[in-house]
């Protein structure tokens, strides 16, 4: 076997916040062609939800969370695959779900620049997921950023895939998925853009590709193999709160929908597990923008305390008015 072949293939997921990189993974676990693979899952908040929300594979999940992994975690990704490589068993590929917030210049780089990353991985392809119904906000959202002197990260995550996976098609009409194709090829005319719905696709589209090609990385960012400068929008913060009990529920959605209606524009993200009255079931939920979607998940374990925990990410986001709002909504502070 070459050295090349003996590489382990490393895939990047990387899309905005809320475009359904978690949901992909979970698919392409299920497939065959994804077995042996570890997965590394880095999140922006200090809870990591994420790493609850992958099914199949629990020992191995690697959670690198209270950072992006392309800056202040980034140490970390690379000393998190180094142990995967000094294990006595093979690993036989290795997938890396980035915060929807990591510029990838910088984890790109980290598979160059690491010797023994460089040696011993092979960086397959950066597969990006979009998310058709919000990819203008985001993008616009991004110009707004780099006309501030910040980078507009929704772009270049657009820009350094090897395969596009559009998401989510199933909340916009034709006319706006084919003007949302023709904005992804404008921002990147080599990819292969595959439209897909909850992250459907066969593993085989998706892994071993051996689509990742320097040439290509260096001709959008010429300064790859130097150390990047990264900064990262300072104005966007994560909250993470933790509750203790259940939650009523009508009280519970009813504050979320209202929160979401106010702050809306500002709150870019919201993920939870949450204990409500009455229900076996961990309640699992999603936010992106002013979009809500929520459903009961595995049944809580007969052990497991009934806590929960949900982390928002955005901006002007006031941690102890919203910890506040979540406390009135147990069952007890609903009667008094
Ligand atoms: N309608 C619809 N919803 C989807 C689709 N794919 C994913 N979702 C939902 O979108 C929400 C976010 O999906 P995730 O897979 O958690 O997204 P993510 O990119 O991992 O999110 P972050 O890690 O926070 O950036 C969840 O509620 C998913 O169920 C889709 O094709 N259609």
């Amino acid at each position: 076997m070459s050295v090349l072949e003996t590489r382990i293939p490393v895939t990047v997921l990387t899309g905005f916040l809320g475009s359904g990189k978690t949901t992909l993974l979970n698919q392409l676990l299920a497939h065959e062609g994804a077995e042996g693979a570890a997965v590394i899952v880095n999140e922006f908040g200090e809870v990591g939800i994420d790493g609850q929300l992958i099914v199949g594979v629990d020992e191995d999940i690697i959670e690198i969370n209270n950072g992006c992994i392309c800056c202040t975690v980034r140490a970390d990704l690379v000393t998190t695959i180094e142990r995967l490589l000094a294990r006595p068993q093979r690993v036989r590929r290795i997938l890396v779900e980035t915060t929807g917030l990591a510029d990838p210049a910088p984890v790109i780089q980290s598979f160059i620049l690491d010797e023994r990353l460089r040696a011993e991985t092979e960086l397959d392809a950066l597969v990006t997921v979009v998310d058709a119904r919000h990819n203008p906000l985001w993008l616009a959202m991004g110009e707004a950023a780099e006309a501030a002197g910040g980078e507009n990260v929704a772009r270049e995550q657009i820009a350094f895939a090897d395969l596009l996976l559009l998401n989510k098609i199933d909340l916009v009409d034709e006319e706006r998925l084919a003007a949302c194709e023709t904005e992804l090829r404008r921002l990147n005319p080599l990819a292969r853009i595959r439209r897909v719905q909850d992250g459907r696709i066969s593993a085989e589209e998706v892994l071993g590709l051996r689509a990742f090609d320097l040439k290509n990385a260096l001709s959008i960012e010429p300064e790859l193999l130097s150390d990047l400068e990264h900064e990262h929008d300072e104005s966007i913060r994560s909250v993470a709160i933790r509750t203790d009990g259940d939650l009523d529920p009508t009280i519970f959605f009813r504050w979320m929908n209202r929160f979401v209606q106010d702050k809306g524009a500002d709150i870019f993200r919201i993920k939870g597990i949450v204990p409500l009255q009455g229900e076996a079931r961990r309640y699992v939920f999603h936010g992106v923008h002013m979009t809500l979607d929520g459903r009961p998940g595995r049944p809580w374990r007969p052990a497991e305390p009934r806590r929960g925990e949900i982390v928002f990410i955005g901006r002007r986001l006031d941690r102890a008015e919203i910890e506040a709002e979540i406390a009135a909504c147990t069952p007890e502070q609903a009667a008094a």
